[in-house]
């Protein structure tokens, strides 16, 4: 083994920088280091982290940039140079070897902390179009880990490293399809479409599903509204559609894969991760309003590859909904083929491929 490393992993914010950020960690420690990971003191955080009792969290205030030009840039300038500043102690005391930011603002000061007192710094961005916060650090940090080829054109100056984006232990490990069902009270003979919005919530998109639904009584779909707009949707569904089951949050991503031939999701970096690493064929619908439209470009990574089927939120119908899941889950070949080269697009061993950078140290 190589020899014993401290590492702080700064993954705060959203599921799309945490799940990743655990994965990471989940193979440190396998591999014998010290790893400490810092994530906000959002509810959010909280909550995805909350399974995780056997990797050490630590939290620090979030940081969200605003406008460049908005009033808000002094606060929050104030609060960044606080915040690095607790962090600073917080990795002092640890007394950290390296330092992994996972993205977004939150992660920014854990990594300006560690540069400043002498700590390797390593930056992961999973998305094919990078976020602001890693293009800002990517500066003068020592490696950029990339999950996508496509992002690399954004470092031109910068040591990049296309590492895939790692994916936790209880997604590489499924249940069978019968546990997972019977775990979920589904049907596992029947046809199965997960539905999932992602972080900011998907309003628009959870009303067509359910409207959609209800012409395709024949296909079960598991549906993750999220919590704001869970008792909007339930009361949307009614209570006539045993194939159509609502779960808020769920912290069993593994039974949900397990049992889902098709995945109608938002095309953030993580969710595409974890289909591509099980070969799951998905509808993309993006977040109409993500930074740079990253996630049209997330999507189209598996377009290109014919992975995937895109559909732009203001595209969208129930009547497409129901043509293309129909056309999908009706077509085996297909749905095999899709499934085949969303595979091809998944990195079996990103999370070796991190660790192995950061253990260059
Ligand atoms: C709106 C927005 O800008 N979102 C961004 C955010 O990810 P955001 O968190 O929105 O979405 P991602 O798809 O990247 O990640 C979601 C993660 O949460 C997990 N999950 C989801 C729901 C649930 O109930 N339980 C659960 O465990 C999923 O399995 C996945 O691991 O950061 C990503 C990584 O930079 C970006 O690609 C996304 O575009």
């Amino acid at each position: 083994m190589e020899s014993k490393k401290k590492v702080v992993i700064a993954c705060g914010g959203t599921g799309g920088h945490l799940f990743p950020g655990v994965a990471v960690a989940q193979e440190m420690k396998c591999r014998g280091h010290d790893v400490r990971l810092l994530i906000s003191e959002k509810k959010v955080d909280a909550e995805a982290s909350a399974k995780y009792g056997d990797l050490a969290f630590d939290t620090v205030p979030a940081v969200a940039k605003p406008a460049t030009l908005s009033p808000k840039m002094i606060p929050f300038l104030w609060k960044l140079w606080k915040t690095t500043n607790q962090c600073k102690a917080l990795l002092k005391e640890f007394g950290a070897d390296a330092v992994v930011g996972m993205g977004g603002f939150t992660s920014l000061p854990p990594v300006v902390a560690g540069k400043k007192m002498g700590a390797r710094t390593f930056v992961h961005d999973s998305n094919a179009v990078p976020g602001r916060a890693n293009r800002l650090t990517a500066r003068w940090c020592d490696k950029v880990l990339l999950g996508m080829e496509a992002a690399r054109q954004f470092f031109p100056n910068s040591e990049v490293e296309i590492t895939g984006t790692p994916v936790r232990e209880e997604i590489q490990q499924l249940p069978s399809r019968e546990e997972a069902a019977k775990k979920l009270g589904l049907d596992p003979e029947l046809k199965t479409v997960l539905v999932m919005g992602g972080s900011q919530g998907a309003k628009q998109l959870n009303s067509l599903v359910v409207e959609a639904s209800k012409a395709m009584p024949e296909v079960q779909f598991v549906h993750i509204t999220g919590n704001f707009d869970y008792d909007r949707v339930k009361a949307e569904l009614g209570d006539n559609c045993p194939t159509h089951h609502l779960i808020k949050f769920c912290d069993d991503m593994a039974s949900v894969y397990a049992v889902s031939d098709l995945a109608l999701i938002r095309s953030g970096a993580s969710s595409l991760s974890e289909i591509s690493y099980l070969g799951i064929a998905s509808i993309l619908v993006p977040y109409p309003y993500a930074a740079d439209d990253h996630q049209t470009k997330n999507a189209e990574v598996f377009v290109e590859a014919d992975a995937a089927v895109l559909r732009q939120e203001a595209d969208l119908d129930a009547g497409v909904l129901v043509a293309d899941v129909t056309a999908i889950l009706g077509d085996t070949e297909r749905l095999v083929n899709m499934s085949s080269a969303s595979a091809a697009l998944g990195v079996k061993d990103a999370a070796t491929r991190v660790c192995a950078e950061v253990e260059k140290v």
